[in-house]
């Protein structure tokens, strides 16, 4: 993936905001909790997932949502994403309710591509629900290909191409839409370690593209302390925050290698790791 922090295509700019019209300019890709929880189910079969849950988050952070398995994580995912009405409180984005597919794009642990299209097949049929005028799908689907590291494997079919590739062309769709808010939920937990890493710089590379937020999810503090720009450790559930905390890792201009060689990168994983322990038998 190239790290151009622009797009160089007319109209994208316009269509993020169409996505987002009415709603204040300045909220864009901005996520607001108060006093969220969900629960599923009734009387003695009721579980609550999550919450209370109180969050702001500004526009243009990368946020990582780290815990144990079943802590909620994916819940508060579907919630900020729309998916689903919270049972109790408010979920803002980009000032306003959150509508699935217009105010966030979405990535999953699987790619859950269309099989019987080709790779370049797929991101088209992105763009075309993303409402990009047909004249312009070809150059957008090359750049996002090309953002995505798969320029040259655009006419080859999904069986074709590794699971590491899927899920970038999976990170391809979703940035189709222009949306200021990009959701992740555990993308790479099923690749191998290497494509892992190549995958998280690339996701870290593309980040702020267009001042985007994005909210991924992980049980790995290797993962979380690597991407985020904020990181949330989850409680057990009922998820609720243990802690919130900031990192001062640097965003750009440093070597994946180097960061990750780095005692600050280091100690903010203990850090992570720690409380992730600790916040799971709390
Ligand atoms: N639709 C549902 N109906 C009933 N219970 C649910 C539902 N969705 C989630 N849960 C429960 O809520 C809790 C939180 O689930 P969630 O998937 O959000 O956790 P998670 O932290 O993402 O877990 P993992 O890391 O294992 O994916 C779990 O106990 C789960 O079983």
């Amino acid at each position: 993936m190239s790290s151009n922090s622009s797009s160089p295509l007319t109209g994208a700019a316009d269509r993020a905001a169409a996505t987002t019209a009415g709603r204040p300019a300045g909220q864009r890709g901005a996520i607001r909790l108060h006093n969220v929880s969900q629960r599923y189910g009734t009387g003695a079969d009721a579980v609550t997932a999550v919450g209370p849950v109180d969050l702001d988050v500004p526009p243009g952070e990368f946020l990582v949502l780290v815990g144990a398995s079943g802590c909620g994580k994916s819940t508060l995912l579907r919630l900020i994403a729309g998916f689903e009405p919270a049972t109790v409180g408010d979920v803002e984005v980009s000032g306003g309710a959150p509508v699935p597919g217009v105010t966030s794009g979405v990535v999953f642990q699987q790619p859950r591509l269309f099989p019987w299209k080709t790779v370049g097949g797929n991101v088209d049929l992105a763009l075309k629900y993303a409402k990009v005028p047909k004249s312009e799908r070809a150059a957008r689907r090359n750049e996002l290909l090309e953002r995505v590291g798969l320029d040259d494997t655009a006419h080859r079919r999904i069986w074709e191409i590794s699971g590491g590739q899927q899920q970038r062309v999976a990170i391809a769709r979703a940035l189709a839409a222009e949306t200021s808010l990009l959701l992740l939920d555990e993308p790479f937990a099923a690749l191998d370690a290497l494509t892992r890493e190549r995958l998280q710089e690339d996701v870290r590379a593309v980040s702020s593209d267009n001042g985007r937020t994005n909210v991924f999810v992980t049980h790995s503090a290797d993962e979380a302390a690597f991407l985020g720009s904020r990181i949330i450790v989850l409680t057990k559930r009922p998820g609720r925050v243990a802690l919130d905390l900031s990192s001062t890792l640097p965003r750009t201009g440093v070597e994946p290698e180097e960061l990750r060689g780095s005692p600050e990168y280091a100690a903010l994983r203990a850090e992570i790791g720690a409380a992730v322990k600790e916040a799971a038998v709390a």
